[in-house]
């Protein structure tokens, strides 16, 4: 890989934005190079979680600017529709996924974190969507999930003024979960990802589809969603592990069957 690192510890499979001198901007190579990695991280068992981050300063910059001297309307379409591919992709990875947030989160960067199901950032760390100082705006999906994830007034002023706040204001809002030393960010996000693997694999993943896509239908048909995916847990194994240990008394064994 060219521009991302990935390695496994201890069930986490961490993807590692790395193009430091460029604050990890997002270039064509390394949008293909996330959609492999995670393709391969979803496909492999001894992957429990998947956490994105950055090497260097920067979580990630955004879209790699360098790059949009040569578009013209027509690919700057393809470009941005292959983007929100990727990004729709790492959304509906049936594993759960966390941005570990070190440092600057900024459009097509925070795109990425918002496509991630949980965002644990540096107190160091800023964050937001300043494509509109470029004449342009979100393109990678964050028109539609930030105003899902913070509501649309916040989600506005964000996107119409480009605006970057600091992470204890993004705790505020809502649009990060969690804010940490520096220091302490990757032992915080590790200590988050344990608890997240103690639970039931499967259960965790019928759940984010439920979440996700329910939310994103008429309440009829994710009230629907919910009750039959609760029923399809049912014929899982680590339904009668969750179940019996409570009335045994004793802690659950998930093996994801
Ligand atoms: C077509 C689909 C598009 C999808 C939608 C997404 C769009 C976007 O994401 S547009 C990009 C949005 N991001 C930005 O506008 C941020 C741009 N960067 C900055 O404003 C600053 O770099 C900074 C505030 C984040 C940090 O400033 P500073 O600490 O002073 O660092 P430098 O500016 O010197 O940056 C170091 C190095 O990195 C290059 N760089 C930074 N960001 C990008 C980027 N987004 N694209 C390309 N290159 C970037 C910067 O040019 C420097 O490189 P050198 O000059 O070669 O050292």
């Amino acid at each position: 890989m060219e521009t991302v690192e990935t390695k496994i510890e201890n069930g986490i499979g961490w993807i590692i934005l790395n193009r430091p001198d460029k604050l990890n901007a997002i270039n064509l190579k390394m949008l293909e190079e996330l959609e492999e990695v995670t393709k391969n991280f979803e496909e492999n068992n001894d992957v429990k979680v998947i956490i994105f981050t950055g090497n260097g300063k920067a979580f990630s910059a955004g879209a790699d600017i360098s790059q949009f001297k040569e578009l013209n309307s027509i690919s700057a379409w393809n470009f941005a529709k292959k983007g929100r591919r990727v990004m729709d992709y790492i959304e509906s990875v049936s594993k759960p996924t966390i941005a570990m947030i070190n440092g600057y989160a900024l459009g097509g960067g925070l795109e990425l974190a918002l496509a991630c199901d949980f965002r644990i950032a540096a107190e160091e760390a800023s964050l937001g969507l300043p494509e509109i100082n470029l004449g342009i705006y979100p393109g990678f999906g964050g028109t539609q999930r930030l105003v899902r994830a913070i509501g649309k007034a916040k989600a506005m002023e964000l996107m119409m003024t480009g605006d970057k706040i600091p992470a204890k204001e993004a705790e505020r809002i809502g649009l990060v979960n969690k804010v940490v030393s520096l220091s302490s960010l990757k032992e915080e996000t590790i200590k988050f990802a344990g608890k997240l693997m103690e639970k039931s694999p499967i259960a965790l993943a019928i759940l984010k589809h439920v979440i996700l896509y329910g939310n994103d239908s008429p309440l009829l048909d994710g009230l629907n969603m919910e009750s039959l995916g609760w029923g399809v847990a049912f014929s899982t194994e680590d339904e009668k592990e969750g179940v019996n240990a409570f009335l045994e008394k004793r802690k659950a064994i998930f093996k994801g069957k």
